[in-house]
């Protein structure tokens, strides 16, 4: 499978609390590819919690970072990265994720809402009414998800291993022609 990726970076898209880091880094351990999660690097530049970052510079000032890392990211090759769910909001960032492989991950409200109820890493969600905020944000998000390669509906009894799997199986059949020179 690596062979025929030639090197090829995998972008994983989609939700917040769908599993894009989780399956990430087992989708790089399989493919013997690096592995960089676009939120862990923008933290780690800062020295900042994404909470910090949007309450400091607030969300547009996120996003900006947020097109900084992949312009930087995609200059690589043979990694997978896990991006955050609003990467598909900046048209910009569409020019440097066709640079790979785009999977989405496309998960229930319902399921991401369970998932993610105790977790308070995410600040688009501390709000009052948090299910109905994942609603919106995926009904806004649904026609730019969709312009990934690869789509894969995950479901609550899906394991991370399965969805690694599923995506590794999917592969073959959406991949790009490469330019020969
Ligand atoms: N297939 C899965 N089944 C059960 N729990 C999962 C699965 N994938 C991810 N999780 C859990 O859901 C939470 C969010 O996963 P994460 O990988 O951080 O998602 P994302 O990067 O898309 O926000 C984490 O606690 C993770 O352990
Ligand atoms: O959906 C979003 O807008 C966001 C998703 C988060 O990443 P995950 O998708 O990895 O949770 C993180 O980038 C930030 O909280 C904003
Ligand atoms: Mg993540």
């Amino acid at each position: 499978m690596s062979s025929l990726l030639q090197g090829v970076n995998l972008y994983l898209i989609g939700m917040m609390g769908v599993g894009k880091t989780t399956i990430g880094r087992l989708l790089a351990k399989e493919l013997g590819y690096g592995f960089v999660d676009t939120d862990d690097v923008i933290s780690q530049a800062t020295g900042k919690s994404i909470n910090q970052l949007f309450a400091e510079v607030g969300e547009a000032g996120f996003r900006k970072l947020e097109s900084d890392v992949l312009s930087q990211v995609c200059a690589f090759t043979k990694l997978t990265i896990a991006t955050g769910g609003g990467i598909v909001l900046r048209r910009e960032n569409w020019g440097y994720l066709h640079h790979g492989l785009i999977v989405w991950l496309d998960a229930p409200v319902e399921l991401i809402y369970n998932r993610l109820a105790e977790d308070t890493t995410r600040p688009l969600l501390q709000d009052v009414d948090p299910k109905g905020k994942l609603r919106s944000l995926l009904e806004q998000r649904t026609p730019l998800y969709s312009q990934a390669d690869l789509h894969i509906t995950v479901q609550e009894a899906d394991t991370p291993e399965d969805i690694a799997k599923r995506i590794l199986e999917a592969i073959p059949n959406v991949l790009k022609p490469q330019v020969s020179h």
